[in-house]
């Protein structure tokens, strides 16, 4: 477990630029360390944000694209193509805009799949092919993703782990399916904190004082029941990345503007 360290910055947009910047950094050094990358994607506004700025980023040709592993953190259980589901949002953004190796890129199944028509087969489906792309070394059923990105909701969500829901209590399976999620759509699938939490590095954004409350609880010793937020981490280093709005609750001591 890492102790999570804040950066803030001034807004919305800031926050995204310099994560794209964070992120080229990342996966290039990455690549240069272990031959490939990894990283889990967020749906969000921030998250989605961030994809676009990485897609325009000056320096994003420096990313070997072609050895560069995609997730998922969370999906709505919805069909292939629908605008809400995180992978549609995250095409548009970035995927389709970069020579990935379509290989290489891990959506969750889609509500309309002939073969994981239910959520429970398509998390089984999804938490077998993290277990193929296990390194031995690894001793862990999912990747050591270099990167775990998570937005955070104005109620502490990170991807569909909602406050006090069955799949925050989940120990074993790397991911579930969950029901009833109190933000729509009610069906979906997500990564639980044991699979989160074999990630080298968990980066939680958020944007806008709507989400301070959250991240003032996340930081500052929530439970992982209620702030699920605060279960998130990473085996190397947990970062929040906030603006200014989001910071607006942190005490004074955390609150200062970061830099990349
Ligand atoms: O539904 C979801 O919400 C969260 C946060 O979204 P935001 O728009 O409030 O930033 C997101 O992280 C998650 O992936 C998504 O499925």
């Amino acid at each position: 477990m890492s102790h999570p360290s804040v950066v803030i910055h001034p807004d919305g947009e800031l926050l995204a630029r310099a994560t794209a910047a964070r992120l080229v950094t990342r996966i290039v050094d990455a690549q240069a360390a272990r031959g490939a990358a990894s990283v889990v994607l967020t749906g969000g506004g921030i998250g989605i944000a961030t994809l676009e700025q990485l897609a325009v980023a000056p320096a994003r040709d420096a990313v070997d694209w072609q050895r560069l592993d995609v997730w998922w953190g969370d999906e709505r259980f919805l069909p292939r193509g629908d605008p809400d589901r995180n992978e549609t949002q995250a095409r548009a953004a970035l995927l389709d805009r970069v020579p990935l190796d379509p290989n290489r890129i891990r959506p969750f199944a889609a509500s309309d799949d002939a073969d994981e028509a239910t959520p429970e087969r398509a998390a089984e489906q999804y938490a077998q092919a993290l277990r193929h792309a296990t390194r031995a070394q690894d001793h862990a059923p999912v990747p050591w993703f270099d990167v775990c990105l998570l937005g955070i909701g104005p109620d502490a969500h990170v991807a569909s782990l909602f406050p006090e829901q069955p799949a925050v209590y989940e120990e074993e399976r790397s991911v579930v399916a969950v029901h009833g999620a109190p933000k729509p759509p009610p069906t979906r699938l997500t990564l639980t904190f044991p699979a989160i939490r074999n990630a080298r590095q968990v980066w939680l954004l958020a944007a806008g004082a709507a989400k301070a409350p959250a991240v003032r609880l996340a930081v500052s010793g929530g439970g992982p029941v209620q702030v699920p937020a605060a279960g998130a981490w990473g085996r190397e280093q947990t970062l929040y990345l906030v603006d200014e709005s989001a910071a607006g609750e942190l005490p004074r001591s955390m609150a200062s503007p970061g830099v990349l």
